[in-house]
């Protein structure tokens, strides 16, 4: 069988390469299989109905519309981690360019003029103005502590930081990883009370909208640094604009400019950059190629956001019906009814849920015909079927 992925943003090419020569894959696919995006905002565009998938490379889903496409069926993927270092990284760069003054520093030194004596004289004058500070000892904030937000905590520790971190979700995987040295704050409003500089590492949903706003900027030490690499939303700008303003905040450094925070010195906007480095593009796009390649082939579902992990192992010659569902009573016996009606043995099951959602497959031997795949389809809470051949 020849699968085909359409892709909708620039997705690194050695990522791309893992995928077999019989994919059609590129950026002009009509009618694909599935999606490959990065950052492309597809709220507001027709998704056809012959896609099966949409893995985006990267972390954060707020531009699909996962809700409705939970709906039709669609499992949507993301790639955990795969670009987690890359954004750390710019943090810990961020964190340093607010402590350093580094930009307005760059900046007064490139605009100097004169001999080279004149140059050191003004250098020696004007030096004191960026006078910046230290990073042991003083408190960081780390809010969310998913796959960036324990990297950023654990480096930052390392530079000799006291780290106070809050995530009431926190996974098991991500606590165990966390330095025993990072604090648990109680509350949110902990975080922004003892923060000496605070980084937001949470995904854009409606819990997380303004997160930081105005009530809990006022809350916040005279002259702290405020870092947001995760979205923009997340940060109430006309707030950290007024705070900005007022000189409580010292600095605000993001990966995401907007109209409102363009021309202001306090606020270093990066061109959201946080992944864009060799090595977190092929890793997400390795890895959103992987999880796309087991779905197509094999009906296998790893890291999706909508739908359970499940994954089945193939026998040789069998054909795997592949039923997305509403996770409601009874699916798997009235499903396994039509396949028995049909006089088709079945060899292996699986069958996994989450929340209002369920992903059953069957392996059967036999060929599955148009009118038993039809007749599954009518099921009631069916919300879409698949059919493998061996
Ligand atoms: N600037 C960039 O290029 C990048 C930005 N991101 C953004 O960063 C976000 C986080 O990325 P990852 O750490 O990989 O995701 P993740 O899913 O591993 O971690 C997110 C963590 O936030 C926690 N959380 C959710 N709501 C919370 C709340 N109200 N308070 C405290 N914690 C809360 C969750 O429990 C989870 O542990 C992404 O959703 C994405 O928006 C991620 C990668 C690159
Ligand atoms: O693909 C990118 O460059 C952005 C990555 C990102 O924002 C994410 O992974 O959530």
């Amino acid at each position: 069988m020849n699968y085909s992925i359409k892709t909708l943003n620039s997705i690194s090419a050695r990522g791309l390469s893992k995928l077999p020569e019989s994919y059609e894959v590129g950026p002009h696919v009509d009618n694909a299989d599935a999606w490959l995006v990065r950052s492309a905002n597809l709220h507001s565009v027709e998704i056809p109905d012959s896609v099966l998938a949409i893995s985006r490379a990267g972390a954060g889903t707020n531009t699909i519309p996962v809700n409705q496409l939970s709906g039709r069926g669609v499992v949507v993927f993301n790639t955990p981690g795969s670009n987690a270092n890359a954004v750390k990284e710019l943090v810990l760069a961020g964190i340093l360019l607010g402590a350093r003054n580094i930009l307005p520093a760059a900046a007064f030194a490139r605009q100097l003029t004169g001999d080279d004596n004149e140059i050191n004289a003004a250098v020696e004058a004007g030096k004191k103005q960026f006078v910046g500070w230290e990073l042991p000892g003083r408190t960081l904030g780390v809010i969310g502590l998913g796959e960036v937000g324990v990297q950023v905590a654990n480096a930052a520790e390392a530079l000799g930081m006291k780290v106070l971190g809050y995530d009431p979700a926190i996974t098991i995987r991500h606590a165990w990883q966390l330095s025993s040295h990072v604090t648990r704050a109680a509350s949110i409003d902990e975080v922004f009370r003892r923060a000496d500089v605070l980084t937001v590492h949470v995904p854009l949903i409606e819990a997380t909208q303004g997160l930081v706003n105005a009530e809990r900027l006022a809350l916040m030490k005279q002259r702290a640094l405020v870092l947001n690499f995760s979205r923009a939303g997340i940060v109430d700008s006309p707030a950290m604009v007024a705070a900005l303003e007022s000189g409580s905040i010292r600095g605000y450094v993001c990966d995401f400019p907007s109209a409102e925070l363009l021309n202001r010195p306090k606020v270093v906007a990066l061109p959201h950059l946080g992944a864009s480095t060799v090595e977190a593009e092929e890793n997400s796009a390795a890895m959103a190629v992987n999880e796309l390649r087991d779905f197509l082939e094999n009906g296998n579902i790893s890291n999706s956001v909508n739908f359970p992990d499940a994954v089945l192992a193939r026998e040789p010659d069998t054909t795997r019906i592949v039923v997305a569902n509403v996770n409601v009573p009874n699916m798997v016996a009235e499903i396994s009814a039509l396949i028995g009606d049909a006089g088709i043995n079945i060899t292996n099951l699986l069958n996994k849920s989450r929340g209002e959602l369920a992903w059953t497959m069957i392996d059967v031997r036999g060929p599955v015909t148009d009118a038993l795949r039809s007749s599954i389809e009518q099921i009631e809470g069916v919300l879409r079927v698949r059919v493998i051949e061996p």
